[in-house]
């Protein structure tokens, strides 16, 4: 069995939680961005997290935090990891890591290559990348569209930092999206649910079966 680490993202119920721990996934995620459907309170977040496994790493998804948010965010959820998935530069994500002593996930959006071209920048200040698809011009959320990229724009690529492959990923191209990037780790959020920000265990567990 490949090594490969899934995060489900965008949890908001206890069975949602149960699914994710059911299935055997390595990270939950809490959206904390009022236009998406998978918007969660900080109560509701931390309630969750309270409900969840140790082995379990939590991670909160914020897009352009300022540090009241993120502190307030701090105070009240006790979580693993921060996903910056806005537009953050990469000297904002070097603070808020030394800030919050935290893992820092920085969200970069492709569509092309030369949406590629800062990385370097984003992985000497993350410890991790998360590479998704860019959303469309004028799209509400800047992730959770469930659209993919050309996957062929990493194949090859030497990475400086552990990596997430993100975006439009599903149960049905999960296994033929890391056969070709070599991803170790990936992301889902629409492909595992039945309506926008409504999870569906079988989906949950047929992501993780199909990527391990
Ligand atoms: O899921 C959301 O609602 C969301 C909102 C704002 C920014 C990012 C969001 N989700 C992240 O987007 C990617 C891809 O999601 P999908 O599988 O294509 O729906 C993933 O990293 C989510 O964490």
């Amino acid at each position: 069995m490949a090594d490969i680490r899934v995060k489900i993202c965008g949890l908001r119920s206890l069975a949602d939680m149960d699914a994710v721990v059911a299935a055997r996934a390595a990270y939950a995620g809490f959206v904390f961005f009022p236009k998406s459907p998978r918007n969660l309170t900080l109560d509701q977040a931390r309630a969750l997290v309270l409900a969840s496994p140790p082995g379990l790493a939590k991670v909160a998804l914020t897009v352009d935090a300022d540090d009241a948010a993120l502190d307030a965010l701090m105070d009240a959820v006790p979580l693993d990891m921060l996903q910056l998935h806005g537009h953050e530069s990469a000297a904002r994500v070097a603070y808020v890591r030394a800030r919050y002593g935290l893992p820092v996930m920085k969200a970069i959006g492709v569509a092309d290559a030369s949406d590629l071209a800062g990385l370097t920048d984003y992985a000497l200040a993350a410890d991790q990348i998360l590479i998704d698809a860019k959303p469309p011009k004028g799209a509400d959320l800047p992730g959770g569209n469930g659209l993919s990229f050309d996957w062929r724009l990493l194949v090859g690529r030497k990475w400086l930092r552990p990596w997430m492959l993100a975006g439009g990923l599903t149960p049905d191209n999960v296994a033929d999206a890391i056969r070709l990037t070599g991803a170790r780790q990936v992301d889902v959020s629409s492909g595992v649910e039945s309506a926008p920000g409504v999870k569906d265990p079988a989906k949950i567990a047929a992501f993780v079966e199909a990527a391990l």
